[in-house]
């Protein structure tokens, strides 16, 4: 979607415009003001301050334990630093499964308390009741359907969703979601030509992570993207840069410089002449 050109913040109505134009929708997670400026400058449309910061900031092995509070505090870093990117936040795992209620009191914590301009959650049918609670409530929501994270455990795993018989499931899904208001879907780990129909079908955008080229959109972690992820990354991650390496370089250049004694340098130094 849209270069770098127009400066102008980035709406809803600018993702159901870029659908319509055939114009791909780009899309990162961020979780710090740090990256999230370098995003907004970089002209990605859409940031999420994904649960995923359970795994790659907070180095746990899902996203389950990752909470309203701390992604409340990301999401206001990343909320606060751009001035063109749509900024999203996870509802994260147990903030609004139990209602549509529960649902809309943890999005309207987040819309208050974080900056964000709208929020993300998952399920398909099951969650429609929330998506309609919250979207009627004023508050942009993004679903997500296909491989859904926090319900790994009840999934059996990181595995391939909507594969044969499953398809339609997915399909019912995606059309739920939209049904209740949502202005797009993510599709997470689908076949490719899944993925396009749903898509054909949709009126909102999807955004794939792992579910081909037939999306509207594309999203990926970008410790992944950007090699700052430590271990095996999934088969759908394309490797934009190393960052682990470079700040490895880095950090072992300066340890090298601290123990040689040649930093800091006198340049780098305060002299002991009083000012006036
Ligand atoms: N760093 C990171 N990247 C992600 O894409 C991501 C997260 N974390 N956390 C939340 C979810 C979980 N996701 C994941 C996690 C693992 C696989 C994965 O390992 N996939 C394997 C195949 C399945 C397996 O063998 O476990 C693959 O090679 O694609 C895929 C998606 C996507 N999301
Ligand atoms: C992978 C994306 C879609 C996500 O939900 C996350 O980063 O938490
Ligand atoms: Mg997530």
């Amino acid at each position: 979607m849209a270069d770098q050109t127009p400066r102008k913040r980035i709406r809803t109505r600018h993702f159901a415009q870029a659908k319509a134009d055939g114009l791909k929708i780009t899309a990162l997670t961020s979780y710090d003001a740090l990256t999230a400026q370098i995003f907004d400058e970089a002209g990605i449309d859409l940031l999420l301050v994904g649960d995923s910061a359970a795994n790659v900031v907070l180095g746990y092995n899902s996203t389950l334990p990752i909470t309203t509070d701390e992604l409340i505090t990301m999401a206001r870093a990343v909320s606060g630093a751009v001035t063109r990117s749509f900024v999203i936040a996870d509802l994260p795992f147990g903030s609004y499964e139990r209602s549509a209620d529960q649902a809309l009191d943890t999005a309207v914590r987040f819309m208050k308390e974080s900056g964000a301009s709208g929020v993300k959650l998952e399920g398909g049918v099951r969650m429609e009741p929330q998506i309609r609670r919250i979207t009627e409530s004023g508050i942009p929501v993004c679903g997500h359907v296909g491989f859904t994270p926090q319900s790994e455990h009840n999934l059996g795993g990181h595995v391939v969703q909507g594969r044969g018989a499953a398809e339609e499931q997915l399909l019912a899904d995606a059309l739920a979601v939209e049904r209740a208001g949502a202005f797009a879907v993510v599709i997470e780990m689908v076949p490719a030509d899944v993925a396009e129909r749903v898509s054909a079908a949709l009126k909102i955008p999807t955004i794939g992570i792992g579910a081909g080229a037939g999306c509207d959109g594309q999203i990926l972690v970008w410790t992944d993207a950007f090699g700052l992820s430590q271990g095996r990354t999934p088969k759908f991650v394309r490797k934009y840069a190393n960052i682990a390496e470079m700040l490895r370089d880095a950090a072992s250049q300066y340890a090298e410089d601290v123990r040689a004694g040649t930093y800091p340098a006198e340049a780098e130094t305060y002299d002991n002449v009083v000012p006036e």
